[in-house]
This record gives C-alpha cells, structure tokens and sequence, in this order.
C-alpha cells in the first residue's frame, strides 16, 4: 500500500475562513514518518480546524492537506492508512469498551479479534466488559486511542490526546507513541503540555493564529532562542515589570522568583538600577520549551 511507504503529511498553503475569522492563514508544513511531531499553539491558533482539514472534515477555503501524497477522502482504505482522535472518544452509555470496538471492527471489516489486542495494548483489559458511561476520562480516551489503532494505521493524528490522563497515564502515553513513531509510523499530536511535549517529540510545527511560527527538532527550535531566560529576586517585582520593555515576557515561579525572557541580564540590570529596583538574585538559565513558546508566540492574538 502506497500511504504504508510513505507517511510523510504534506500542508501547502492551508486556509480556512470563517465569516469573521481566518482560523488557518496560509499554513505550510511537514511532518516525517518515523518521528513524534508536537503541533503547538496558542489557545484558538488554528489547530484543531488544521487537523479537520487533514481529515476532510473541514473543507479548505484554498490550500492542500494531503497524507502519503494525497488527500484523505482520495485514500483507499482510511482506516488503515490514518487513526485520529479528535476529542475525547464517544461511544454508546450503555456498550462495553469491547463491544464498542468490536463494532467499530465491523464497520471497517477489520477481525473482531483486533478489538481485544487494542484492548491490551491500551491497557483497557481489566475494565473490557464494563460499560462506556463508567469509564473515567481517562480510560475514555486510551478508549478513543484503541480505536484510532484498530486498523494498525501508517499515520496518528491526536489532538489533546493527554487530556485527563493522569501521570502514569501520561508516562503510558509517551512511551506508547514513541513506540510506534520507532516502528516507523507518523505521529502527529497536538498538546497544551509543553514540558511533556519536551520531552516527547522530536519535531515540532508552533503556530499561532493560523500561521507558522517554527518548524523543526525540539532542540533546534529551542537552541534557536539562544537567550538564556533570567531568574531575578527582587522586592519589588511590579515595579521591575513595569521598568522593563513591554514585549519582555515575565512569569513568576512558584517559589516567589520572576523568570524574564527577550532582555538580557545587562540592561534587565540597568533597568532595575534606574528604577532603583533592588535585585537580591539575577541568573541565567537554559530556556525550556515553555519559555521559547511563549517568546515566539508573545503578542500574537490567541482568541479571535
Ligand atoms: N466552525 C467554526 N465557525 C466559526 N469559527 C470557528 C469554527 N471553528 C473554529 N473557529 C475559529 O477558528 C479559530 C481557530 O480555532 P481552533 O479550534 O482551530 O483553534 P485551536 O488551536 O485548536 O484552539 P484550542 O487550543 O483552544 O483548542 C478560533 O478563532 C475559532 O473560534
């Protein structure tokens, strides 16, 4: 099968318009078989509306979205070719989490008895024959997960896939998608949660409303910051936020200390010293991926 050689997901000039909004403007990437791509943004960037448009479930105002070469209502056996889940999965109240599948098997003439291997493979064994409106969010989605990997698919869309997993289940999921990227697969999964997303993916597409902000590995995207991010202690933090640049992006950590990033120490210090802002601590840290995001996504209106 053509899409099996070639997973690669292909954006070129994607754009959809909605009556008030351009929720995608003009987007283009890729994202390489064999690898765990992070598609990241802003709350309203575009995400969700990009993945529909990968699943013809939105029809793009112009632009292509196209997997292994072509476009998901031209492939021939979809389930085979692309698992998604899009939201957390529905399913009858009153159906057990196999006889869901088990149907799902049927409709896609795939073997009832793949229904239990995807079971197993979520970890949804024990709770198999207990029905659907039991389920917690979490086993909901290793639920829709099993179902997006019946047809043993080339390609995995996940949108939010973490969402009400707890730790373990995080660390389940990781390792699960890291899994089968290793075993060739394209994996592209959209995240809030960028220390996880860290260490998860090996590429990453950022984009905020609508357009591309990076493409690229996780450590060339957060290399390409090079400004190490400022751990200050002062005092007096209000008055040293409101001494500084306005595009300089602030955040207080939890142990009282500000983490400031797009000034370096030098005038973060002679700001300080102007406004005779006392500084009891001024150190520079490694970014992290939370940090570049922020940087690169700053002032880019998110709602729209
Ligand atoms: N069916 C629709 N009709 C009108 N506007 C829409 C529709 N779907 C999405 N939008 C708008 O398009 C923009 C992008 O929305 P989208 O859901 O794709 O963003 P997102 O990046 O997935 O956001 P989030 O991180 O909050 O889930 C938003 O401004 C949203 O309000």
């Amino acid at each position: 099968m053509t899409e099996r050689s070639d997973g690669q997901i292909t954006v070129s000039g994607l754009t959809k318009v909605y009556r008030k909004v351009r929720a995608v403007d003009d987007l283009s990437f890729t994202v390489a078989p064999g690898r765990v791509t992070g598609f990241l943004g802003p709350n309203g960037a575009g995400k969700t509306t990009t993945l529909r448009m990968l699943l013809n479930l939105v029809t793009p105002t112009s632009g292509t979205a196209t997997i292994g070469g072509r476009h998901y209502a031209d492939l021939e056996d979809p389930i085979r070719a692309v698992g998604a889940i899009l939201e957390a999965s529905g399913a009858h109240r009153g159906r057990t989490g196999r006889a869901h599948l088990k149907m799902l098997c049927y409709a896609a003439g795939i073997p009832a008895s793949r229904a239990d291997d995807v079971l197993n493979l979520v970890g949804l064994t024990p709770a198999a024959k207990r029905k659907f409106k039991g389920y917690s969010l979490g086993m909901r989605q290793r639920l829709g997960i099993g179902a997006a990997l019946l047809g043993d698919p080339q390609v995995l869309i996940l949108d939010e896939p973490a969402n009400g997993l707890d730790p373990e289940g995080i660390r389940w999921m990781r390792d699960l998608l890291k899994g089968l990227a290793d075993e060739g697969r394209t994996v592209l999964v959209s995240s809030h949660l960028l220390s996880e997303m860290e260490i998860l993916a090996d590429d990453l597409v950022i984009i905020a409303a609508g357009k591309l902000v990076r493409q690229g590995t996780v450590t060339d995207i957060i290399d390409s910051m090079g400004a190490a991010q400022l751990r200050v202690r002062t005092p007096k933090p209000d008055e040293l936020i409101a001494a500084l640049d306005p595009a300089t992006v602030v955040r207080r950590n939890e142990d009282g200390a500000l983490l400031v990033s797009g000034v370096d120490a030098r005038t973060l210090g002679d700001r300080a010293l102007e406004a005779r802002v006392p500084l009891y601590e001024l150190v520079a840290d490694k970014p992290d991926l939370e940090n570049v995001f922020l940087q690169l996504t700053a002032g880019k209106a998110a709602i729209r």
